[in-house]
This record gives C-alpha cells, sequence and structure tokens, in this order.
C-alpha cells in the first residue's frame, strides 16, 4: 500500500470543488482508456457538498453516465424512500442531474428489502459478486469524529469481519441500523480517497495518520489504496498535524 497524499484546501466549498474536478478527470481518463470506472460513494455532509459539485461541474466534463457503475460504501437500513438514505442524498445531490441509468447506481436493500442488517448485507455481496469487477477504481470514504469509515466504528465486531459486507447494529452515529463494506471490499481499490472537513474531525485526521495507533481506536488506519490514498482535507481538519 502507498504512502498518504494529503491535499489541504481553504475550507469545505474548495475541498468539494478540487475533489468533484478531480473525480471527474479520472472517469473521463478511465473512459478514454475504454476502461468502465466503478467507484463507491460515501454518506455525510461533506459528500453532499461534493456531489453538489460533481451535479454543477459534470456538464463539461465528457463524462458518459451511461458507462460509469455508482457503489456506495455504507448505508442506512431504513424504508428506501428515506432521505436518511445515502443513495436518496447522492440522487438528489447529482445521480439524478447526470442522468446515470439505474441499472449503474447499485443500492443496498432498503427495510422493505430485506428482513434486517445481516440479510441486506447478504444481497450487497451477492450483486457485488455478479456486478463488480473485484476493484473500485477510487472509494470515497467520509471520516467521523472518531475515525470511523463507511459503517466500520472504533471497537465494532465488523472491523475484523473477513467477508465483503456486513450488518450494522447499535451503530453510535444514527440510525442506529446500517450495512457497510468491510474493510476488505473497501481496500480492493486503487485510489482510496478520504474526505474531511472541520475542526470537530482534526483529532480523527492526526490519529488515523500517526505512527501508532490501532485500527480499533482509528478505523480509517485500516483504508488504503492499492495504488493511491489521498486525504483531500481543510485547514481546520488538518490543524492537528
Ligand atoms: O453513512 C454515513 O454516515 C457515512 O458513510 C459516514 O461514514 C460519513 O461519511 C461520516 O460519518 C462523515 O460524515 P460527516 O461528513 O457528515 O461528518
Amino acid at each position: 500500500m502507498t504512502d498518504p497524499l494529503i491535499e489541504v484546501h481553504d475550507g469545505p466549498e474548495p475541498l468539494a470543488t478540487a475533489v468533484a474536478g478531480e473525480l471527474l478527470n479520472r472517469l473521463a481518463d478511465a473512459q478514454a482508456a475504454g476502461h468502465v470506472p466503478h467507484i463507491s460513494l460515501t454518506g455525510g455532509t461533506i459528500a453532499v457538498k461534493i456531489h453538489q459539485e460533481v451535479a454543477r461541474l459534470a456538464p463539461a466534463s465528457g463524462v458518459d453516465w451511461g458507462a460509469v457503475h455508482v457503489w456506495f460504501g455504507d448505508e442506512r437500513f431504513v424504508a428506501r424512500a428515506s432521505s436518511d438514505r445515502n443513495a436518496v442524498q447522492a440522487r438528489q445531490a447529482f445521480l439524478d442531474a447526470v442522468g446515470i441509468p439505474d441499472a449503474n447506481v447499485h443500492e443496498w436493500p432498503a427495510t422493505e428489502d430485506a428482513a434486517d442488517t445481516d440479510a441486506a448485507a447478504a444481497t450487497y455481496a451477492a450483486e457485488l459478486a455478479e456486478s463488480w469487477p473485484g476493484k473500485f477504481d477510487v472509494m470515497m470514504l467520509g471520516v467521523g469524529p472518531d475515525g470511523h469509515i463507511n459503517s466500520l466504528f472504533p471497537g465494532f465486531p465488523q472491523l475484523h469481519a473477513t467477508g465483503p459486507t456486513a450488518g450494522v447494529t447499535g451503530s453510535p452515529k444514527p440510525p442506529p441500523e446500517r450495512v457497510t463494506l468491510t474493510y476488505a471490499t473497501t481496500c480492493a481499490s486503487t485510489a482510496v480517497w478520504f474526505l474531511v472537513s472541520g475542526d470537530d474531525k482534526a483529532d480523527a485526521v492526526r490519529r488515523a495518520l500517526a505512527e501508532d495507533g490501532t485500527v480499533d481506536e482509528t478505523p480509517a488506519r485500516g483504508a488504503a489504496g492499492q495504488l493511491e490514498t489521498t486525504w483531500f482535507l481543510d485547514h481546520a481538519s488538518a490543524s492537528l498535524l
């Protein structure tokens, strides 16, 4: 795994613009090389800002959204139409605007589709087995103040799961029931991008990048890309580095 690259931007808006522009460039470059990119989106506030910037910049990007596949690093196990769903937020922020075919948007099962989080995780694992090439071109990860990524939380058993996906109950970040990619799938990525804004994340960023520490304390320590790991920060989230 590669040493992390660190970019520090002047605030959440410039960070979002930079990430959105870089994502669109990666998608266009992949397509120019005859490759169909598969990316994994994350949830949360900076992710929504990034997605909105993708919608704004997409028309000039030349990206063919019929040849992009979108997955989600985690999801809240709630009703399909709930505004709590990362997929609902991503559709509202950019997926609907760019006209990506539904078949290319791989949503986790909702409470209408699965009996519980384990069943939902198993269903998504089956979809990965069927439709995922075994590597994400870009894995986008928000980071919680506790250092969680996707729905991999400090001290939770899913950090040590060996399968591709896992169900989560009792999440410290509401809602309590979630589903998540494990490290096995999260790290099956050419590039892992951490998207972190705000001084409430500064200690998590410090712990994630420190020489010493454990994934149980700071789950972000366990994620890295096979060719690239980049931290997109702002001055606030980078303030303890
Ligand atoms: O479903 C989720 O909640 C996200 O996937 C989660 O991992 C998020 O990315 C972080 O909690 C950061 O969220 P904020 O950017 O809102 O702090």
